[in-house]
């Protein structure tokens, strides 16, 4: 999920490394006692060595896919369950480890010496992250010997579970929906390939991820880890399994939330900013993609690997830092205690890598403009991962300033990013965004936020008071510790029952469209274009009342190709006439976009995403495609996706929704031709993909047609729009995912192999139910603007 590199590649793993990692005393003991018995025993394999060459021999713990349980095993509180009296199964694991296998002994040259040396390396990182899981091979052992077996919980293993589907990947694991198969319950099991992090040397980061979760397990709020094993070729963490997915396809499919919602969610997040504050864990990337959502859409915070634990002293060492002004940032890098220090610094000084700063990817072929351009640099993937020379703990868009520059790590960094997350879920898009890091980072430190037009005026109080540069001054970070009374008590919460918050049912996911009124079918907004002509000709008829089939909402200078469009009403064209109107539509300036396919229909519409929008030129073509371009720039800027479930809706003469399974595209014909665009869609539909795929709609249409246009059927369209988006996510999140991805089919064939339906995992009816949703929707919406304009006129 996360994009950035997030850690300093860690050296190999040393006995000094352990000390840093800030294990606990008896854990680091018993690591202790076993790395010196390993390096006896490399000396004492060295010692037979006659050649006088210093040769390292490697040890093995003879892997098998035996697992080793670590359920229920959080520290202290499970020591009945350990064999030989030992406190935590890594001391269980590690004090059994005891007696590894010497695999060889044998002169060798400096080469081989080297290499023998690599692999042993290796090994003690093996063993280390046996450790931290538990060791396989210690645990058969010590099993073997122990007196307590009747104590040991039954040891799970990925044989006690059914893998559904792949849920997602991450930069060294692969997501699974599975079932225990004893007890049939849900998980997410997360399992992580050895060799990648060994590759990619990120034991700590497993290691931060599987204490921090440890940590917050049955905090509410946040996923629990279940329990944790191991095999020889990956590490199983068995978690909650967050139903809903994460909330960054919900802010995308809607475009933003309406204040409701947002305030709802904002609110969550400050109660599980308050949880981790006050165990003195720092989460450093929250972000909407680590913000998970259970069945009944509450919040489950996830993804610890970035998490900071801090200890008491740590906390009144930053607090101390931060109050002295005059540090900087370069001379903080040399002393700062932090373990992540040099990781988190990031030199915007470095110019190395500034290529393309004022760059921007025009090569959108997903459905992106600028604005999207803006928004998926905003969710970097890990393809878009470059090595940098520094870098930083966290996701570009939501660093903390602090961050960036190297200071005191404090939970304030989190409440920055809480700002962050407000303002995209109000507005869209994050608050900082730009074509690369530097440019993000750079809009970070000088903390230059726009609000749109539209952008709720508490919210934006709050985001202000939270996005301050200095920490000290972000709105909470003086209150009690992990008590968050002044964000609390800020206006933009007012109304929110903090006790039950968990218990209630959160809000439906509104879009936020300050255009669009609810109450109204024209918004007071609406102003009448200047460009039309007087009078109520048949053709404004038509054009008002949506009855014209497949003439293009052209503008004035294009009122010819308009005519050309005219001459047919159906878009069934022959072979013959699709020739003749691509020879015709030649000397169209937007036909060189079409890909040589002829243009049925085309205009100028404002493309919105959340608060944010942009001037498109829209054209449907026989492909059938709906292609978006940039007019001033005169650059495809990418295509709505077809697809047979792709659907419109009318909202009014001006706003026409088209969803698609992933993305509902908010556009707004300012010459109110949005009844046009939803007919000449459904046509192309109809056609494309048989009357079956409109079918619904249709007789839909005809029972809603009889519909009132009043504010209630307003509403319950918005609601029925809500309930299809929860209910397409899902189902898109199910469908997107039952296709085994190829990193899932290389690294995981048999977990792909076993990719069987699950009755009690799916729910089966969603899709058909999205569409009938949809469908409705969409007709009582158009049916409601019909008969209101049919008010209307009747009063002019
Ligand atoms: N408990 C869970 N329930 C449902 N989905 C989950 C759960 N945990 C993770 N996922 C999903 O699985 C995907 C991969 O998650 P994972 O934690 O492996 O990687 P990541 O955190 O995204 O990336 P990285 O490991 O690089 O930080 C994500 O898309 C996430 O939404």
């Amino acid at each position: 999920m996360p994009a950035m590199p997030k850690e300093k590649a860690t050296t190999a793993v040393s006995f000094n490394n352990f000390a840093e990692l800030g294990l606990k005393k008896e854990r680091l003991g018993v690591m202790a006692t076993t790395m010196t018995r390993m390096q006896k025993q490399q000396q004492q394999q060295q010692q037979t060595c006659g050649c006088g060459a210093a040769s390292a021999v490697t040890t093995t713990t003879t892997t098998s896919t035996t697992t080793e349980n670590n359920n229920n095993s959080r520290y202290g509180n499970s020591n009945r369950y350990l064999p030989n009296g030992h406190t935590s199964p890594l001391a269980a694991a590690l004090a059994s480890n005891s007696s590894p296998l010497p695999i060889y002994t044998m002169c060798c040259s400096q080469q081989e010496l080297h290499q023998q040396q690599l692999r042993a390396q290796s090994q003690n990182t093996k063993l280390y992250i046996d450790a931290m899981m538990g060791s396989p091979s210690s645990s058969r052992n010590t099993s073997a010997a122990t007196a307590v077996e009747p104590l040991t919980p039954p040891k799970k293993s990925a044989d006690d579970y059914i893998f559904g589907r792949y849920i997602g990947e991450g930069s060294f694991s692969m997501v699974y929906l599975a079932v225990d198969v004893h007890t049939r319950r849900e998980y997410a099991i997360k399992v992580c390939e050895k060799r990648l992090i060994l590759r990619e040397r990120k034991q700590d980061y497993i290691k931060r991820e599987r204490e921090v979760m440890h940590m917050m397990t049955n905090v509410p709020g946040f996923v629990n880890l279940s329990c944790t094993f191991q095999d020889q070729r990956s590490l199983y963490f068995v978690m909650t399994y967050a139903k809903k997915g994460d909330l960054l396809p919900y802010i995308n499919k809607v475009g933003s939330f309406d204040v409701a919602c947002t305030r709802h969610y904002a609110a969550e997040l400050v109660l599980a900013c308050e949880q981790m504050h006050r165990r003195n864990v720092v989460h450093r990337d929250l972000k909407p993609e680590n913000i998970l959502l259970d069945e009944d859409m509450h919040m489950l915070i996830a993804d610890f690997g970035s998490a900071k634990v801090m200890t008491p002293k740590e906390r009144t060492e930053a607090a101390s830092q931060l109050s002295d002004r005059g540090r900087r940032r370069r001379s903080a890098r040399s002393s700062d205690d932090d373990e992540d220090s040099e990781d988190l610094y990031y030199d915007l000084d470095d110019q190395d890598d500034l290529d393309d700063v004022d760059g921007e990817s025009n090569d959108d072929v997903d459905g992106g403009d600028e604005v999207d351009s803006a928004y998926h640099s905003c969710m970097p993937r890990r393809r878009q991962r470059r090595p940098r020379r520094g870098s930083f703990v966290g996701t570009a868009q939501y660093v903390s300033p602090e961050v960036l520059q190297n200071g005191p790590i404090t939970p304030a960094a989190d409440l920055w990013a809480l700002g962050c997350i407000v303002y995209q879920m109000i507005s869209g898009l994050p608050p900082f965004r730009g074509s690369n890091d530097y440019v993000i980072f750079k809009e970070i430190l000088s903390c230059g936020v726009d609000f749109p037009q539209g952008f709720d005026k508490d919210a934006e109080d709050l985001v202000k008071c939270l996005l301050k540069v200095d920490p000290r001054e972000r709105l909470g970070a003086q209150d009690e510790f992990g008590y968050y009374e002044s964000i609390r008590s800020h206006p933009f919460f007012a109304g929110i029952q903090w006790r039950t918050l968990r218990q209630q049912t959160p809000p439906p996911i509104y879009p936020y469209l300050p255009g669009v009124c609810k109450d109204e079918d024209f918004p007071s907004s609406f102003s009448v274009p200047g460009d039309l002509e007087p009078g109520l000709d048949e053709r404004q008829i038509t054009r008002l009342l949506g009855m014209e089939l497949g003439v293009g909402s052209v503008g004035g200078s294009d009122s010819a190709a308009q005519k050309t469009a005219k001459t047919k009403n159906s878009f069934d064209l022959s072979d013959a006439e699709k020739m003749q109107r691509r020879q015709a539509q030649k000397t169209d300036k937007w036909h060189v976009f079409a890909d040589d396919e002829v243009i049925l229909k085309k205009g100028f519409v404002n493309k919105r995403k959340g608060l944010f929008a942009r001037k498109r030129m829209l054209l449907l073509t026989t492909g059938p495609r709906l292609i978006y371009i940039d007019p001033v720039q005169m650059i495809k800027k990418g295509e709505i996706p077809w697809s047979p479930e792709l659907r419109v809706e009318a909202k009014n003469f001006k706003i026409f929704f088209v969803y698609t399974p992933n993305r509902t595209y908010y556009l707004d014909d300012p010459e109110g031709y949005a009844l046009d665009w939803v007919e000449a869609i459904e046509n192309m539909s109809k056609l494309s993909y048989g009357s079956a795929a409109t079918a619904t709609s249709a007789s839909a249409s005809a029972s809603a047609s009889s519909l009132p246009a009043t504010s209630s059927s307003n509403r319950s369209n918005s609601s029925s729009s809500s309930l299809a988006i929860v209910a397409s996510i899902a189902n898109s999140n199910s469908s997107a995912s039952s296709n085994c991805s190829p990193t899932a089919r290389r690294n995981s064939p048999a977990a792909c192999r076993q990719q069987m339906p699950l009755g009690s995992l799916t729910a089966p009816t969603a899709a058909s139910t999205t569409t009938a949703t949809l469908a409705v929707t969409s007709a009582s919406a158009a049916a409601a603007a019909t008969t209101t304009h049919a008010k209307k006129t009747a009063s002019n």
